[in-house]
């Protein structure tokens, strides 16, 4: 796991730093990690360094210093005609060649690297016109990008880039990532981010992006001595005459994420789907933990979904609350419920647009989770888990092959399964968004949902067999 900062908390701990080491001087070893990366991105050719007004320029100066003293050719283009002093001087020395706008323009296609080092966590979003063209044509013409901090041009603490900026093909930023980094569709920007310890001591994060050492270390794996019952029932109530598919989905995702014992009390056109499927499913009330309910409900029935989520209510388990079940949520729903909207139904719940909950979804899902003191997963490209006390998690990401009718029926099953084990309900929602994700990465493809469910048994091996490999090779405590 990892802490997610925002440009301000990272200005306080650098000032903290330093407030209590006076002279250490950060920049170089942003440099130094730049230009290593850079050597590696372009082991020949000419690298060219585009430096903004700022430290940001600073670190890309220094780090065209560096290759130059290397024995690498380098060039700075200072776009504002200014630049951190010492660093001019320092690159000078080791004839770093310094070029105009027109130069840099011309000799792009010759480069094998563009450096950008215009901007920085002190940017504000889009660029000047002469570099907003120059960044367009890196673009056009497939130049790699090593962008320094953040891409140049987008706002280091929003996922939802407004303005022209670079795009790039690795990312070294420092401290901690910020939001840009891990938040679609920024972060598709960003290109592979690389996070550099400089020394800053940072806050208890309240946004955290979750990596496969997290899943493997929660998730519940069963123990020697567990049964089907200790290991959790899930009831499903998913489905519907018109759309018995969301059920047949929903079982999949929570069977094949291992659930110990499932009771299906849809419709009996779903169930009896389901038997053919997946014969170990029982059909039929009965005592269980936790509840699914919603998927694939549709719009009709509509009484009875509200009293059938009315009974979940006052059962007082915890429940997964997906799609078309999100529409009859009570004002306020027990603690332990997850409620998994994608954008529209989150928009729907708060009644504003959808947009608008595009544009900032941590801000959105935070209202919900408050409004309904409980955990809201917010489904997309980028997964929020979000806390009523405000705490975020972000899943695992995963490929875009998963943005697909029914793959959110899948999610809904796997996040059941782990409620029935005993979960918290904003454990399960990461968890289970993750565990969806990294199945998909693991398949990469046009696979329908129901195979991405069918994958999670390979995957959960896996991440199980490395973690007791290493469980195992730990020196035994003497
Ligand atoms: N905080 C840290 O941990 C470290 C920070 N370092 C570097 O320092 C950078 C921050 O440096 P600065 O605070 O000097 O800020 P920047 O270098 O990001 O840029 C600030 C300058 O650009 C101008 N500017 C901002 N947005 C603009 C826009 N859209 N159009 C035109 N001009 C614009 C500002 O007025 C200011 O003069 C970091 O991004 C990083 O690269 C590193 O040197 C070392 C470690
Ligand atoms: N761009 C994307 N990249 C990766 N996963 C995505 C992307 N867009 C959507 N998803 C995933 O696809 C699923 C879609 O859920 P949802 O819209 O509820 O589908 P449905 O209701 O049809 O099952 C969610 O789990 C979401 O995380
Ligand atoms: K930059």
């Amino acid at each position: 796991m990892i802490g997610v900062h925002s440009a301000q908390v990272i200005r306080e701990a650098e000032d903290r730093f330093f407030e209590e080491n006076p002279g250490a001087d950060l920049m170089q070893i942003a440099a130094r990690a730049v230009s290593d990366r850079a050597r590696e991105m372009a082991p020949t050719g000419v690298t060219l360094v585009v430096v903004g007004p700022g430290n940001n320029g600073g670190d890309g100066l220094f780090a065209a210093r560096n290759l130059a003293a290397a024995g690498r050719p380098a060039v700075a283009w200072l776009v504002t005609g200014q630049a951190h002093p010492q660093a001019v001087i320092a690159a000078r020395q080791v004839g770093v060649k310094f070029v105009d706008s027109s130069t840099a323009m011309h000799m792009l296609p010759d480069v094998m690297l563009v450096i950008d080092a215009v901007l920085g966590i002190g940017g504000r979003p889009g660029l000047f016109p002469v570099v907003e063209r120059f960044a367009t044509a890196c673009d056009d013409l497939c130049i790699p990008v090593l962008s320094v901090d953040v891409p140049s041009g987008l706002s280091t603490d929003e996922v939802t880039p407004t303005a022209t900026s670079f795009r790039a093909a690795h990312t070294v930023t420092f401290a901690a990532p910020k939001l840009c980094h891990v938040g679609e569709p920024a972060a598709e920007r960003c290109g592979s981010v690389e996070v550099i310890d400089v020394g800053l001591s940072l806050p208890e994060p309240d946004v955290r992006r979750l990596d496969e050492v997290d899943i493997a270390r929660w998730w519940p794996w069963p123990t020697a001595v567990d049964d089907k019952y200790s290991r959790g029932v899930l009831g499903i109530d998913t489905g519907s005459e018109r759309y018995p598919g969301a059920a047949v989905l929903s079982t999949t995702g929570a069977l094949n994420a291992g659930t110990g014992m499932i009771r299906f009390v849809g419709p009996e056109r779903a169930a009896n789907l389901i038997l053919d499927a997946m014969p170990s499913v029982t059909i039929g009330p009965g005592r269980v933990e936790a509840w699914l309910m919603g998927c694939g409900w549709g719009k009709q029935d509509r009484d009875a979904h509200a009293a059938r989520l009315q009974a979940a209510l006052e059962s007082g388990l915890p429940a997964v609350v997906d799609a078309d079940a999100l529409e009859h949520l009570p004002k306020t729903v027990p603690d332990g419920w997850l409620l998994t909207p994608h954008a529209g139904e989150l928009a729907a719940m708060l009644g504003v647009h959808r947009r608008v909950v595009e544009v900032d979804p941590i801000r959105h899902a935070r209202q919900a989770a408050a409004r309904w003191n409980t955990a809201v997963l917010l489904k997309g490209a980028t997964q929020y888990v979000v806390e009523p006390s405000g705490r975020v998690t972000i899943a695992v990401p995963g490929p875009a092959w998963t943005a697909q009718a029914g793959s959110g029926d899948v999610l809904a099953g796997i996040c059941g399964m782990l409620l029935a084990a005993g979960l918290p309900a904003w454990q399960a929602g990461a968890l289970g968004a993750s565990v969806q994700a990294m199945a998909a990465a693991h398949k990469p493809g046009p696979f329908p949902p129901a195979v991405i469910a069918r994958t999670l048994p390979e995957v959960l091996g896996g991440l199980w067999t490395t973690l007791r490999s290493r469980a195992f090779v730990l020196p035994v405590e003497q």
